[in-house]
């Protein structure tokens, strides 16, 4: 069993009605967010070239940056840095609990100047700490960036169309995306020692915002996604396309609809794994809660509560490393 593979192709340009071969696509997309939460995306509009080079030099910096780089871009605590944004070593990253078995660099947007700061100790409010190892590396994740977001609202054209929004919800859930509090981390993953059967990669998780757009080396088996029926699947991704899952946001605005699907990492063999995950998420200040429509299919009345997604992730960030 494998993941259903969608094209984006009706969906990168607006439209000022639904197209037929929107609405086909549309009708795959549910299928697929409501089975598996994941899929396999193509013909999106970035090319293969763009994404190899990303990956590889993605996988230089963490093979060859010496020692010294790392340390300067590492994520640190008030007053040096604000405890998100930068490189964090092996092991520093916790799951559940759990120490994760790779080595990752944060980025989040910009901290936004009309917002006031989200905590009284600089959380976020920091620089980006790109690095200069390749020479190359840092301009392609900003390349990739501003790529992402446009993928993220054709994304959310398709979504809102698979979920047959009103044109207020509709625009409503743009509005909540309009400056996406994105975030893209760039994870490398040695593989696992043989004797630490216990240890994970990346450890069981949901992710917290609206839809991950994973950009991860082809190597098969590493990624593994919790089907329904609580099995898991392993997923190979494919060179040029992302693998897109659904996040804790897009659970709430669906009212459970689409469930954002548990998946974790164990990356073993010889391989060096990389990937780059963007993260497109609502805004920070946006107001996340079930959206009517999708109510009025899943039983009529609100399972979850209103939340702001920045406080949502402020929490999720404070969780995520030993202190
Ligand atoms: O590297 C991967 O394949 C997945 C990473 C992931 O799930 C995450 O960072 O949320
Ligand atoms: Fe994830």
């Amino acid at each position: 069993m494998s993941l259903p593979t969608i094209s984006l192709v009706p969906f990168l340009t607006p439209t000022p009605s639904p197209t037929p071969a929107q609405l086909e696509t549309a009708s795959a997309l549910r299928q697929a967010c409501i089975s598996y939460g994941f899929f396999h995306l193509t013909d999106h509009a970035i090319p293969l070239t763009f994404l190899s080079s990303l990956l590889s030099r993605t996988a230089e910096f963490f093979q060859t940056a010496p020692a010294a780089e790392k340390q300067a871009l590492k994520r640190l605590p008030p007053p040096l840095g604000d405890n998100a944004r930068g490189y964090q070593r092996l092991g520093e990253n916790i799951t559940g609990g759990q120490a994760d078995w790779q080595e990752a660099i944060d980025f989040y947007r910009p901290w936004p100047a009309h917002l006031p700061p989200p905590t009284s100790d600089a959380l976020l409010t920091g620089p980006n700490l790109y690095p200069h190892t390749p020479a190359t590396l840092a301009e392609l994740l900003r390349e990739y960036v501003d790529r992402c977001l446009d993928l993220g609202a054709a994304l959310v054209r398709a979504v809102a169309l698979a979920l047959d929004l009103t044109p207020e919800e509709t625009a409503s859930l743009h509005a909540a995306t309009s400056e996406s509090f994105w975030v893209l981390r760039m994870i490398g993953y040695p593989p696992l020692p043989p004797s630490s059967a216990s240890s994970s990669s990346c450890g069981a998780h949901t992710d917290y915002g609206l839809l991950t757009l994973l950009l991860a080396s082809p190597v098969p088996d590493s990624l593994l996604v919790q089907s329904r029926d609580g099995t898991w699947l392993p997923v190979t991704p494919v060179e040029g396309a992302f693998v897109v899952n659904i996040g804790d946001m897009l659970e709430r605005l669906t009212n459970g609809e689409w469930k954002s699907t548990v998946h974790r990492v164990e990356h073993r063999g010889a391989s060096y794994r990389v990937s780059c995950p963007f993260f497109f998420e609502p805004n920070f200040d946006a107001r996340i809660e079930p959206l009517p429509t999708c109510v009025a299919r899943t039983g009529g009345v609100a399972k979850y509560e209103a939340v702001e997604y920045g406080a949502h992730l402020v929490g999720k960030i404070r969780g995520n490393f030993y202190d």
